[in-house]
């Protein structure tokens, strides 16, 4: 038997960092949202013991490096499952983007082998599964939109926000996200974003005050770092997005954007010098 499973990109409408923990990791508090920009998995039994990754993509491990793999590995430890299979990543999402690529690979993996060994897993247990992966899998494994407290792991449904476009463009550099959290400076931050007023906006479906209340704490970080970014925000912003923001620790920036006859204007021009530039939909 064979089975697919989507996995899409996510998009941070707030990222706001509270502390660093003594575990290494930082106490967040995020609002995060799906986009229709989504890899392919292709799931099937192998009637060996054993799990092999193919994907089309020419960039990413297919060992136990990928986080497919890692994910396929923890079910099968976990619930003693003595089978093997072979994964296919059909893959969409640009890596290391902010986009949470991996991560939602890996969360799709979970709910795939949950279907295809009928192991009855419930969606909080694959969460914790997935905590154990990385800090985004939870969320990549319920999809929706969410508030992320804790490291990310801890999550509370809201409603989703209004339909809209997103442009998503990725310059050509790699972000480290551990070597953004880690020169990130809680103290020397002036401002934070406001989750109240992201709320509100969110569950009176007003896309202005949406707009209006984007916030990532890490740009202070990524931005410094790679001036491109900020270019690329800056280019956004004057191409007409109603609002702009960087996705996770970057760099892929997001502009979201209301009316359709706009999009086109935003694609061309960001087109002219970011070569990987998408547009799609607000998964709602
Ligand atoms: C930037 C975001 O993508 C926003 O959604 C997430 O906060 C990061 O999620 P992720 O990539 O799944 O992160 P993980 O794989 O768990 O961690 C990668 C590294 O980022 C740092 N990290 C991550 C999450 C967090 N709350 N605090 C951290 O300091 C840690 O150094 C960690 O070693
Ligand atoms: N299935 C996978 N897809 C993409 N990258 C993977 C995968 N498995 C492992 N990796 C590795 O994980 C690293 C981060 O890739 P990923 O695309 O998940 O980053 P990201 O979008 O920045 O994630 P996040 O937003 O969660 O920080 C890359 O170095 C890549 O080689």
């Amino acid at each position: 038997m064979k089975i697919y499973e989507k996995a899409p990109a996510k998009i941070n409408l707030l990222l706001d960092v509270l502390r660093k923990r003594e575990d290494g990791f930082h106490e967040v508090e995020m609002i995060m949202t799906m986009v229709d920009l989504a890899d392919r998995l292709e799931m099937e039994e192998l009637p060996r013991d054993s799990i092999m990754i193919s994907s089309q993509a020419g960039y990413i491990p297919l060992d136990e490096k990928n986080l497919a793999f890692q994910a396929a590995k923890l079910i099968k430890d976990r619930y003693d499952v003595r089978k093997g299979v072979y994964i296919h990543l059909d893959k969409k999402i640009p890596v290391a983007a902010g986009l949470a690529g991996g991560s939602s690979d890996a969360a799709a993996t979970l709910r795939g082998l949950n279907r295809l060994w009928g192991l009855g897993i419930s969606e909080a247990e694959l969460c914790v599964l997935g905590a154990e992966l990385g800090s985004d899998v939870p969320f990549c494994v319920t999809g929706g939109t969410a508030i992320a407290t804790g490291r990310g792991e801890k999550l509370e449904r809201i409603s989703n926000p209004p339909q809209c476009w997103v442009v998503l463009a990725k310059p050509p550099i790699n972000v480290s996200t551990a070597d953004v959290y880690g020169k990130f400076r809680a103290n020397e931050l002036k401002q934070h974003p406001s989750k109240a007023n992201m709320l509100n906006a969110i569950s009176h479906g007003s896309f202005t005050d949406i707009c209006e209340n984007l916030g990532n704490v890490l740009e202070t970080v990524t931005l410094q770092l790679y001036p491109e970014v900020l270019q690329l925000k800056e280019s956004m912003e004057r191409l007409g997005a109603d609002g702009v923001l960087m996705s996770g620790s970057g760099p892929t920036v997001f502009g979201l954007v209301s009316k359709e006859a706009k999009v086109s204007r935003i694609y061309n021009g960001l087109r002219g010098y970011c070569k990987e530039v998408y547009v799609v939909r607000m998964l709602t």
